[in-house]
């Protein structure tokens, strides 16, 4: 069996690439990285340490790559291949859309197997998204085609990979943990199941329990701990005031998850636990710029915070901590990340308020608008860096 995965960094090297490999599959990674490809032509195989007291180790075998660059490359990758995931980012699924697109109308012609391809991003409808960037590519007549065979199944993916820093630039440290849930209904009828994947008749409760208690936790750890001066996630959650806000965050998320899916609250209030002790591994040094990382994206209406304030509001509920949240996602300073030089950029030339409002949507008179300006001013007056 034949996976095609596009983004072989450190979700692709250490998780989906080493499940599919587990699972006996050839791992065909596309990546624009030319060393990285390189390397993984070359050698074939790369190591996955898990961030625990062993320092457990894995060789993950049978792996190849090609350039992403490389259209005809990938095409023929993709026209030979069972399965074809992704985690390059949800921003630059619109850059492998071309090539994905290319790789379709090949097989299309050259093969009448069913094709799954999996958006393995943090996103809600992360592979509708891709489907939808790949049909703009496609002929009407090849998009009918390509609706009797190619499927974009949902997924939610879970499982913290800091950056890595070893000699070994294949070399990656993953915690423990992990979760790959994929939406049944979506895949094609007859497809073998890939071991290590919860397969799910409806995906909405697991992303959204997801991406609404590790993303949105983490975040908040994130944004909090760069205002006040921390450098890593562990050194964040070590700060008892840090510690707790994230447990209010996951509160005011939890409350409204138990709500709108009749979670049971006694299981879900060990899930956030697990989920806030998975932050604090010692094992892990994890930046807060990298979990912060993309602050607009992590700030729109769809994603992590303003999505579960949104749900919450409509059920009644006060969400005070998420919104703080996202204020200190609109004082998170740092130049290095574009997006979060963008944000201060329009907040000195056109004040908070326009920022809420173009970033998280919420319109001025909306009281999570008015909770955010609040949250900011007093935080602005905390900042330690
Ligand atoms: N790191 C983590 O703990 C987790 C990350 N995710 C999600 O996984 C996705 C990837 O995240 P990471 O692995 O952390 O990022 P990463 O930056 O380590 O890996 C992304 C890879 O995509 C490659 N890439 C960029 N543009 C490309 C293109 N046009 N064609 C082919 N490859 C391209 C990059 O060179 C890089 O190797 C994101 O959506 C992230 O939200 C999800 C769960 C956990
Ligand atoms: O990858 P994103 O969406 O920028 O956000 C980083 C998040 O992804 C994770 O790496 C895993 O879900 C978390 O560590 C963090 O919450």
């Amino acid at each position: 069996m034949r996976a095609v995965h596009f983004g072989a960094g450190n979700i692709g090297r250490g998780f989906i690439g080493l499940l599919l490999s587990r699972a006996g599959y050839e791992v065909c990674f596309v990546d624009v990285n030319a060393s990285l490809v390189d390397l993984l032509r070359e050698r074939g195989q790369y190591t996955v340490t898990l961030a625990n007291a062993q320092a457990d180790a894995e060789l993950v075998r049978n792996v190849t790559a090609v350039n992403g660059t490389n259209l005809e490359q990938v095409a023929e990758a993709i026209a030979g291949a069972d399965l074809v995931t992704t985690a390059v980012g949800v921003s630059v699924l619109k850059h492998i859309a071309p090539s994905i697109a290319q790789g379709i109308r090949v097989r299309l012609r050259a093969s009448a197997a069913p094709l799954p391809v999996i958006a393995c991003e943090n996103a809600i409808g992360g592979s509708t998204q891709l489907k939808e960037q790949v049909y703009a590519h496609l002929t009407p007549e090849d998009r009918v085609l390509a609706d009797g065979l190619v499927a974009f199944p949902d997924a939610a993916v879970d499982r913290i990979v800091p950056l890595q820093h070893h000699e070994d630039p294949l070399q990656v440290t993953v915690e423990p943990f992990y979760e790959w849930v994929v939406d049944r209904s979506a895949m094609p009828s007859g497809f073998q199941e890939i071991a290590g994947v919860h397969y799910v008749e409806k995906l909405e409760p697991y992303i959204e329990r997801k991406l609404f208690t590790v993303n949105t936790g983490h975040c908040c750890a994130a944004y909090h701990g760069y205002l006040a001066g921390c450098s890593t996630i562990q050194e964040a959650m070590s700060s008892e005031a840090i510690r707790a806000e994230v447990a209010s965050v996951l509160q005011e998320t939890g409350a409204m998850l138990v709500r709108k899916f009749g979670f049971d609250a006694k299981e879900h209030e060990t899930y956030a636990a697990k989920i806030m002790d998975r932050f604090t591994n010692p094992y892990i040094d994890d930046e807060v710029v990298r979990v912060g990382r993309s602050p607009i994206r992590k700030l729109s209406p769809n994603d992590r915070l303003v999505r579960p304030a949104l749900l919450a509001h409509e059920l009644g509920m006060e969400v005070p901590h998420l919104a703080a949240g996202m204020a200190a996602a609109l004082l998170f300073d740092y130049p290095e990340d574009p997006e979060a030089a963008a944000i201060q950029a329009l907040i000195a030339e056109h004040g908070i308020h326009h920022a809420i409002e173009t970033y998280t949507g919420l319109p001025g008179e909306h009281p999570i608008h008015q909770n955010v300006y609040n949250r900011y001013e007093t935080l602005k007056l905390t900042v330690k860096r």
